[in-house]
C-alpha cells in the first residue's frame, strides 16, 4: 500500500452519517477513501438504536403478562424471563444488523482504510493532510463523521466492569439484580425501564427536573408519575459513586441519601462528539462555548477563522447537534452534496428535497412512548399558540387493548390555525408523531387535519380529540360542528 495518497474526498467514520455521505460521493467520483478505526457496523446497529429496541421489545412483551388475565387468559404466573436468552437474541439481531454496513465498507477494497485518523497541520489552500497509522492521505475535501462516545466521569472509570454504558450493556451475559441508572434522558429512560421490566431493581437518578427530554410540563408531570411506578426515581439530584468495603455506593450529592450495595451502574449522562483523536486544533477549527465545532447550518462546513471554505464538513453525532439516526443520514447526504459542488451538473440545485432538513421528530421507545415533532413546547411563543390535549385514559381503542394511559398535547398557531408541533406520552406515539409531522410538513391547518379519514375504532381518534380541544382553545363553541366531524365514542 502506497503510504502517501491524494484523493478528492476522504470520509472519516463509516457510521450512518459516513455511509450516507459515501452513497452521494460515489455518484460523482471514484476518487475517495473511507477511513474507520473499527469496530465497523455503525453505532446504531451495534450498540444504539437496534439492540436497545430489541431489549425493550422483550421487556414489554413480558410486561404484558399483567394484562392477560383481564382477557381471560390464565397461566401467566408460570411465565418467566430468561435474561441470558434475551441478551443472546439482542446480540443475534445486532450481528444481523451490522452485516450490511460492514459489508458496504469491506467491498470498497483499498479505498477503505482501517485505522484511526488524525489531522496533520496543513498550509492554507493546500490539500488537507490526514494521517492513519503510517499512511498520509491528502484530500481536497474531508467529511468528518466520527460519531459520539458516552460521557463517563474519569473518576468512575476505576470501578471497572461495574460501570456499564450502552456500549457494554448488550455484551453482558446476564442482567444485574440491581442497577443504578445515572441520567434519565433518552438512553437512561429507555434502558432503565426495560431493565426494570426484565427483573432488575432499578434506581434512576436525573440531575435536572426533567426526564426523557420532554419539555411540555404536563407531559413531563405524567411521565414522572407513570415511570416512577416502575423504577425508583430521583430528579434534580446528581449522583456520586464511591467504594466502601469493596461495595459500590451511590450517593445523591448534597443529600444523605445513599443507595447500597449497588451491583452495576449504567451511565447515561449524555454523549460527546468523538473528535479528540482528530487533532482538529492542527487545522484551526473553531469551537463554541459548549465545546462544539462551529459549522454552517446549511452546508455543515466547519468554520476556520479567515478561511471562506474550510473544505471540512462535520456530520452526524460528531457535530453534537441532532444526534439521531435519520438526521445523521441526512447530514451525510447534505455535506457530500456541498463538498462535491464543483462536480455537480447544473440540473442538481440546492433545493433538491433530498438535501433539505426535515420536520424535527423524536421518539423515545418507552411504554407508553414519548414523542415530539415540529416545534416543541419550549420553542413556542405561548401568546400566539393554542394548545389542545387528549387524555388517553378513556380512549376507546386503547381501552380495548389495555394500554389506555397517556396524554397528547398539540400546538397550533392562533392566527393561521396551522399545526406547529406537539409532545406526547401515549401508546403508538411512534406512528402519531410521524402522521402529525407529515401534517406539519404540508403546513396543514387543524381544520384540514380534522377532515382526514379517521377510521373507527383506532387510536388516531384520540388525536382528533386533541384537535377538538385545540379548536376550543381557539374560541369555537361547537368544535365538532366547526371541524365537520362528530366524535361518537372519544
Ligand atoms: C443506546 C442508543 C440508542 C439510540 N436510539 C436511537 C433511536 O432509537 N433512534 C435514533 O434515531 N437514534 C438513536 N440513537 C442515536 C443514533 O444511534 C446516532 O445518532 C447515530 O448512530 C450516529 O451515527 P454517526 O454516523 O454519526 O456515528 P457512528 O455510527 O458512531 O459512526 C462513527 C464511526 O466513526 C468511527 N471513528 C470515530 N473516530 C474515528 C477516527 N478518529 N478515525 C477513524 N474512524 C473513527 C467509529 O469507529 C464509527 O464507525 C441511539 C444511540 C444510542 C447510543
Ligand atoms: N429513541 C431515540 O431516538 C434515542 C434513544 C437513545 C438515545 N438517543 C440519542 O442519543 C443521545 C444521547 O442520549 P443520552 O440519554 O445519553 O443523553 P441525554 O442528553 O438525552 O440525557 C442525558 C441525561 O443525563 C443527565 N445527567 C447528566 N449528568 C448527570 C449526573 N451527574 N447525574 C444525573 N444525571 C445526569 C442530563 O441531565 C440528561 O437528562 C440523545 O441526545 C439522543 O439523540 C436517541
Amino acid at each position: 500500500m502506497n503510504p502517501i495518497r491524494s484523493v478528492k474526498v476522504a470520509i472519516v467514520g463509516a457510521g450512518i452519517a459516513g455511509l450516507s455521505a459515501l452513497k452521494i460521493v460515489k455518484q460523482f467520483t471514484d476518487d475517495f477513501v473511507v477511513i474507520d478505526q473499527g469496530p465497523l457496523g455503525t453505532t446504531s446497529a451495534r450498540s444504539g438504536c437496534m439492540p436497545s429496541k430489541a431489549l425493550t421489545e422483550a421487556a414489554n412483551v413480558f410486561h404484558n403478562r399483567h394484562f392477560l388475565p383481564e382477557l381471560g387468559i390464565s397461566g401467566t404466573r408460570q411465565l418467566q424471563i430468561e435474561p441470558k436468552e434475551v441478551l443472546k437474541r439482542v446480540r443475534l439481531l445486532r450481528d444481523r444488523f451490522i452485516y450490511s454496513p460492514t459489508h458496504a465498507v469491506q467491498q470498497l477494497g483499498d479505498r477503505f482504510i482501517l485505522g484511526q485518523a488524525s489531522f496533520v497541520t496543513t498550509a492554507p489552500n493546500k490539500p488537507l493532510n490526514i494521517s492513519v497509522g503510517s499512511q498520509q492521505i491528502y484530500a481536497e475535501k474531508v467529511i468528518i463523521a466520527t460519531g459520539s462516545t458516552p460521557i463517563v466521569p474519569i473518576r468512575w472509570q476505576r470501578f471497572g466492569n461495574r460501570i456499564l454504558t450502552s456500549e457494554t450493556l448488550f455484551e453482558q451475559e446476564t442482567l444485574p439484580d440491581n442497577i443504578v441508572v445515572v441520567g434519565l434522558g433518552r438512553i437512561g429512560l429507555e434502558l432503565g425501564l426495560a431493565l426494570s421490566r426484565l427483573g432488575s431493581q432499578v434506581t434512576g437518578i436525573e440531575a435536572s427536573e426533567c426526564i426523557g427530554g420532554i419539555s411540555d410540563p404536563e407531559i413531563q408531570y405524567w411521565a414522572q408519575e407513570m415511570f416512577s411506578t416502575e423504577l425508583t426515581m430521583y430528579t434534580g439530584k446528581e449522583a456520586d459513586l464511591f467504594e466502601e468495603a469493596d461495595q459500590l455506593v451511590v450517593q445523591l450529592t448534597g443529600t444523605s441519601t445513599r443507595i447500597e450495595p449497588v451491583e452495576k451502574v449504567l451511565v447515561a449522562m449524555g454523549r460527546k462528539p468523538a473528535l479528540d483523536a482528530l487533532n482538529l486544533h492542527h487545522i484551526g477549527i473553531e469551537f463554541n462555548s459548549q465545546g462544539l465545532p462551529i459549522i454552517n447550518p446549511d452546508t455543515l462546513e466547519a468554520c476556520i477563522p479567515n478561511c471562506t471554505n474550510s473544505g471540512i464538513y462535520i456530520v452526524g453525532d460528531a457535530n453534537g447537534q441532532r444526534a439521531l439516526s435519520h438526521e445523521s443520514a441526512d447530514e451525510g447526504r447534505i455535506a457530500a452534496f456541498h463538498a462535491l459542488a464543483q462536480y455537480r451538473s447544473h440540473g442538481q440545485n440546492n433545493h433538491n428535497a433530498q438535501y433539505q432538513r426535515r420536520v424535527p421528530i423524536h421518539i423515545t421507545f418507552t411504554d407508553p412512548q414519548i414523542a415530539y415533532f415540529g416545534l416543541r413546547y419550549e420553542q413556542l411563543d405561548l401568546e400566539r399558540t393554542a394548545i389542545g390535549s387528549a387524555d388517553f385514559s378513556f380512549q376507546s381503542r386503547a381501552l380495548i387493548m389495555g394500554c389506555n394511559k397517556g396524554l397528547v398535547r398539540l400546538y397550533a398557531d392562533r392566527q393561521t390555525r396551522c399545526l406547529l408541533g406537539g409532545e406526547m406520552l401515549v401508546p403508538r406515539a411512534e406512528h402519531f408523531a410521524f402522521e402529525l409531522a407529515c401534517c406539519v410538513h404540508n403546513k396543514m391547518t387543524i381544520d384540514e387535519i380534522a377532515h382526514l379519514p379517521f377510521y373507527h375504532p383506532t387510536m388516531e381518534e384520540g388525536l382528533r380529540t386533541a384537535l377538538y380541544a385545540l379548536s376550543t382553545d381557539l374560541g369555537e363553541t361547537k368544535p365538532e360542528q366547526f371541524l365537520g366531524l362528530q366524535a361518537v365514542f372519544d
